[in-house]
């Protein structure tokens, strides 16, 4: 399933805070979305995966989704978002409770998806037991266990130190390499986007406005050992956002 962002403007109030966005996530790519602070990333994001209606432009998902899919965008956020009375399992299961499962089927999702994150052996922990790490490893889980078309990540990783970064960025690539799973990934970090992102959108400060967007066209398996070429891909974006980032940056800190 394809996804086609056409000419979205949204407003809070007087606030503009997108204006004429348009692009597309082609099926089986990560479109990384970057931008100042407060240009409307994470507003976006809400509006692709239906949790707010754009004043105007529209979003539209072309083709259909897999057929296994029992939510087609579903959303991993920053804070993990697990319940901590619940299991690793537990928490697994959550997403699948309303959708009618037998019981081995479920058990057949939950096992394939702990064993796709590399996750089996801690199927019986309390998320207050597991690292950050390994909670956003649980969160990834759950999102692939309702097999969704579109995967749409709200800053996946800022919570997480350097070193935890780079472990799942290779953990991420690793799974986009044996499944090719699209997802939208918002993100202020623009190492990941250029890990990450088979195309970088970015936006401009706030009203968010198309700035470039920036097809980065080398193989996600071959990028860590392409540092040159990665770099200079990260200061072209940097060059782009800039000036509005500061400007951005002392707005906030200004009122
Ligand atoms: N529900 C809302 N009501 C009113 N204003 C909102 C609402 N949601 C977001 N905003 C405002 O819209 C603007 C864009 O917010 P958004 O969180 O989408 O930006 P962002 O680019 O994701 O920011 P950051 O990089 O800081 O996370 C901000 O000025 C924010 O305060």
């Amino acid at each position: 399933m394809d996804l086609k962002i056409r000419d979205v403007g949204h407003a809070y109030g007087p606030l503009t805070v997108l204006d004429g966005i348009g692009f597309e996530v082609p099926a089986g790519r990560i479109v990384c979305i970057v931008g100042p602070s407060g240009c409307g990333k994470s507003t976006l994001l809400r509006m692709i995966g239906g949790l707010e209606r754009p004043d105007s432009g529209e979003i539209l998902q072309v083709g259909a989704p897999p057929a296994a899919s029992l939510n087609p965008l579903t959303f991993i956020f920053q804070d993990f978002a697990l319940l901590p009375w619940r299991s690793v399992e537990g928490n697994i299961r959550l997403v699948l409770e309303d959708h009618r499962l037998g019981a081995a089927e479920t058990e057949r999702i939950v096992a394939g998806v702990l064993a796709r994150t590399n996750l089996t052996e801690f199927r019986k922990a309390w998320p207050r037991q597991l690292s950050g790490g390994m909670r956003q490893r649980v969160a990834i889980a759950r999102a692939l266990a309702v097999s969704p078309a579109v995967m749409l990540m709200d800053e996946p990783l800022s919570a997480l130190d350097a070193q935890t970064r780079e472990l799942l960025m290779a953990d991420l690539v690793a799974l986009w390499e044996r499944e090719r799973f699209s997802a939208v990934y918002v993100t202020h970090n623009l190492a990941e986007a250029v890990r990450l992102g088979h195309r970088v959108i970015v936006l401009s400060r706030r009203p968010g406005r198309i700035r470039e967007i920036v097809d980065i066209d080398m193989p996600l398996g071959e990028r860590t050992g392409r540092m040159a070429e990665l770099e200079a891909h990260q200061s072209r974006l940097w060059a782009l956002i800039r000036d509005e980032a500061e400007a951005a940056e002392k707005e906030l800190v200004g009122g």
